[in-house]
């Protein structure tokens, strides 16, 4: 027996058709605790994510953390759920569709834009096995998250590859690494400060909090602390802040080994008590809005300021569905499918663009 599949046979001649793969984390099925139980085990079970020698996290995980989390953590999950199901779910749905949209008024109907989920459902490698059904030769792969890390980039490209592993008739494959700096994705987190500055007024400090790993991963190589600064910094200047005005946090520690600091919540707490009446606080490196957004900060962390003596806690919404946001990702998706040169020999942007030109020559008659 053979572990290769079986595939329909091979046509000469067959014509690039190029899809682009939007990858999120994934978020449970249901708000419940056997959802959050499988949602978790395929997650924690990632040796990307946890780093510690396979059987002693193998009893850890099983005999404690799976038995206690799942229960605590569908309650949580209980109150941001929405009629449509997890915001993560939602909003990636959105974006999948409104990138297509924007591919199609751009000029580019012949890209399709899929969606998939690290962990949970849909998972990389069905979405892959139908995008092959239907005729896809080249994917581009774009990890959902702005600043690159082992723990979430690199798993991603790791399952890419597993998914591959069987094929005969493989796709080419480009994702994209990181997109920290990204000129537009920068301007619409600043624009999406500044609109909400001017419904809401402006806080003493803007908290920028980033989701933490390990810090030992930091001490091995990853790129991830740098690229959060990175987003921080150029943020920063875009809106004209002073490093005064603002702060790069990190949250959601898990268990109690050391992780980036500072820990966005003991942060709020120590700026409460030094006499902070007012902060605003954003979380740049979520694309989408999520457990981690809308229920540890703009709740748990809040309360926390508020506890401290602070006065207004205002949390900034993510990027979600702008259209800013989509456009840059957009923008993002034309530049790396650039480097995938047509059969006339140009890249594709440039076809795109003379496809515009001949149409509003067309409309100009
Ligand atoms: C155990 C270690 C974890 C590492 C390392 C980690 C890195 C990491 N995660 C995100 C983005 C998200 N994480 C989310 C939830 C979440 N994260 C962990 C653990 C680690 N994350 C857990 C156990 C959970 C599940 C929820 C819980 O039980 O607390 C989410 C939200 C998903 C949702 O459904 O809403 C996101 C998004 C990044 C970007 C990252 C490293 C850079
Ligand atoms: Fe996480
Ligand atoms: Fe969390």
């Amino acid at each position: 027996m053979s572990r290769f599949i079986a595939e329909p046979p091979y046509t000469h001649g067959q014509t690039a058709r190029t899809g682009v793969l939007l990858v999120n984390l994934g978020t449970p099925d249901q708000a419940d605790a056997p959802s959050l139980r499988r949602y978790l085990k395929e997650f924690l079970s990632d040796d990307r994510v946890v780093e510690v020698p396979k059987p002693v996290w193998w009893l850890i995980l099983n005999a404690i953390i799976l038995n206690v989390r799942p229960k605590k953590s569908a309650e949580k999950y209980a109150t941001v759920w929405t009629d449509e199901g997890s915001p993560l779910r939602v909003h990636t749905e959105r974006q999948t569709r409104l990138l297509r949209g924007w591919m199609v008024a751009e000029g580019q109907p012949d890209i399709e834009v899929r969606h998939a989920m690290r962990y949970g459902a849909p998972s990389i490698a069905d979405v892959l096995q139908q995008m092959k059904a239907e005729g896809f030769t080249r994917i581009l792969a774009v990890p959902m998250y702005p600043q690159g890390a082992s723990s979430t980039t690199g798993s991603v490209v790791d399952e890419l590859a597993r998914a591959l592993l069987r094929w005969r008739n493989l796709p080419e494959l480009r994702y994209v690494r990181a997109f920290a700096g990204d000129r537009s994705y920068i301007d619409a987190l600043a624009a999406s400060v500044r609109e909400h500055w001017q419904k809401n007024g402006r806080a003493d400090k803007l908290v920028m909090s980033f989701h933490g790993v390990p810090h030992f991963h930091l001490m091995k190589g990853d790129p991830y602390h740098c690229e959060c600064h990175r987003t921080g910094r150029l943020l920063a200047e875009a809106l004209g802040l002073g490093k005064e005005d603002y702060l790069v946090t990190f949250q959601s520690r898990f268990g109690r080994a050391r992780w980036l600091e500072p820990y966005t919540q003991p942060t709020l707490e120590k700026l409460a008590d030094g006499g902070l009446k007012s902060v605003d606080v954003m979380c740049p490196g979520f694309v989408a809005d999520c457990l981690e957004t809308l229920e540890e900060i703009a709740v748990e962390n809040r309360d926390a300021f508020i506890a401290h003596g602070g006065q207004r806690f205002s949390y900034i919404p993510c990027l979600n569905e702008r259209p800013d946001w989509i456009a840059a990702l957009g923008g993002l998706v034309r530049r790396e499918l650039g480097h995938w040169w047509d059969e006339a020999g140009q890249p594709q942007p440039e076809r795109a663009l003379q496809a515009q030109r001949a149409r509003d020559m067309g409309a100009a008659r």
